[in-house]
């Protein structure tokens, strides 16, 4: 098969963005257009605000956009000029209907598919990128065979995006592996090896993994599960570590050691959030059940039971130490994002915790540096309910610092591990705040000794505040 000259990216969101971007960036020979059917999202990507925060995309962009990297709503076009599609749209929890709360609403892929049919007028490699269950790329290809002609053929490769969020530039610049799988057919390894000849120049042939078309949907789904098990397997002992004065930062250190286990993805925290780990892990838990695996699904589910635990376990330990109640108290949160050096919000932790908070009728004062106040307004609101966003206006205050937050709080809640949390001036801080000034770090961040020096009383998860004390 002739090298691939023009991609078209169907999503233009957190994955499709970066990613077609740094293959722009890498092979200035290939032509790439992403799209996407929001109009407002592919103006910011061509404006000077990119719709996305990641460090190190501003450079990446600016310097192919307008050469060989494009963006664009004209779908159509570029889907038929393409020689090579990625299918990078959303595949969000469905809402309602059969596995409403689990199954991965697969609508988006399927709409996206359908177009590809309609218009290609020449062969494509047609690309999952989105994170599917296992075996979605069979009705993909079922849609696009019922539409081949002589002239056009369809071969549907599955190639899942490992990246996290805040360090998407490095792990796509250097990724651990890049997973190609594909019908084993003849044509199909031909489509495998000319999409890892794309990789191949920047990525050594030795981390590109070639599969078949099952395992690569499924280790996709298996990676995350994998992942959020072991930060719910460090939070469960957590609560271990806080009822016997072990300390969980010391047991993951004496752990992780050990080879076997590793040291990475073994921070205590608040519990994860983000848009994939909790949809992925439902996802696994819905495609079990459905093969009628009971077990195995109900093994997984408690990867996600523990993560609900622990918010609801931070939750009431910042209510009991408050008296037992946060009724008018005001509560400074640090940080919205679900991670550190990212904007995105789905799924955090801090919108789970600040609900319950205004759920006690606590006044909650929010600051996070690149989470935009609107999108705090949407994440808090229920939508559907009557005048709900007037209530969550009058309960939360959206400040421009941590210092203007933490004002006149009775304590301070840290959400998110922004490295700029460490280096405030707590002196400052805790001379403002209502005694006794009470800090609650989710994040296992802040230097607990030196505040308990100033006079703050300091919770910290899976550390038991009384050994702290002494
Ligand atoms: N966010 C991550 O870090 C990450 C990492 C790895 C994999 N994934 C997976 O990648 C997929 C995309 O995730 P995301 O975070 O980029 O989602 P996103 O919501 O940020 O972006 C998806 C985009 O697709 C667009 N879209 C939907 N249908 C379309 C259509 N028919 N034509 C054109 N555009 C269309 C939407 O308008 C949206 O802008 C998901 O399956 C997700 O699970 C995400
Ligand atoms: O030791 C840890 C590591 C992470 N987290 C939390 O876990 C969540 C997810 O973090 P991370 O995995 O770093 O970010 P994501 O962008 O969600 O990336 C995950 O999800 C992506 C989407 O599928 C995958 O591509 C990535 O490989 C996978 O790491 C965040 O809330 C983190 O704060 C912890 O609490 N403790």
């Amino acid at each position: 098969m002739a090298p691939i000259k023009n991609i078209c990216c169907i999503g233009a969101g957190y994955v499709g963005g970066p990613t077609c971007a740094v293959i722009a960036y890498k092979c200035h020979d290939i032509k790439v257009t992403i799209c996407d059917i929001n109009a407002q999202r592919i103006e910011a990507w061509m404006s000077d605000k990119l719709p996305i925060y990641e460090p190190g995309l501003d450079e990446v962009v600016f310097s192919r956009r307008g050469k060989n990297l494009f963006f664009s709503t004209d779908v159509d076009k570029h889907i038929q000029e393409a020689d090579l599609i990625f299918v990078s749209v959303n595949t969000p929890t469905k809402k309602k209907g059969l596995g409403a709360g689990m199954a991965a609403d697969l609508a988006y892929v399927e709409a996206a598919t359908r177009r590809i049919a309609q218009v290609s007028t020449s062969s494509k490699i047609v690309v999952e990128k989105s994170t599917v269950p296992c075996r979605t790329a069979e009705s993909m290809r079922a849609i696009l065979e019922a539409n081949c002609t002589a002239n056009v053929k369809f071969d549907i490769l599955s190639n899942p995006e490992f990246l996290a969020e805040g360090t998407a530039i490095s792990d796509l610049f250097n990724p651990d592996r890049v997973l190609i799988g594909s019908l084993q057919t003849e044509s199909g390894k031909i489509a495998q090896q000319t999409l890892a000849d794309v990789y191949a120049n920047w990525i050594p042939r030795e981390n590109i993994i070639t599969t078949n078309l099952w395992s690569s949907e499924l280790s996709k789904l298996a990676a995350n599960a994998l992942l959020a098990q072991r930060i719910s397997s460090i939070n469960a002992l957590s609560a271990v570590c806080e009822a016997t004065g072990a300390d969980v930062d010391e047991v993951a250190y004496a752990c992780g050691r050990d080879t076997r286990i590793g040291s990475k993805f073994l921070k205590a925290s608040v519990g994860f959030g983000g848009s994939c780990f909790q949809k992925d892990i439902l996802n696994l838990v819905y495609l079990s059940s459905q093969l009628n695996l009971p077990e195995v699904a109900e093994y997984w589910k408690q990867v996600y039971t523990m993560n609900e635990y622990q918010k609801n376990r931070f939750t009431r330990n910042i209510i009991s130490t408050l008296f037992n109640t946060i009724t008018n108290k005001k509560i400074a949160v640090l940080g919205f994002a679900f991670k550190k050096d990212t904007g995105d919000t789905r799924e955090s932790a801090a919108i789970t915790l600040i609900k319950s908070f205004m759920e006690e009728n606590a006044r909650v004062a929010i600051y996070d540096p690149k989470v935009d106040a609107e999108q705090i307004y949407m994440d808090l609101t229920e939508p559907g309910v009557v005048d709900n966003r007037k209530q969550v206006e009058k309960c939360i205050e959206i400040c421009g610092s941590a210092y203007e937050a933490a004002k006149d709080a009775d304590a301070l809640v840290v959400v998110t591990e922004w490295d700029e949390f460490r280096q405030l001036d707590y002196n400052l801080i805790y001379k403002d705040m209502h005694k006794p000034a009470f800090v609650f770090d989710g994040r296992l961040m802040l230097d607990a000794p030196k505040l308990r020096d100033i006079g703050f009383k300091v919770h910290v998860i899976g550390k038991n505040p009384l050994e702290g004390r002494a």
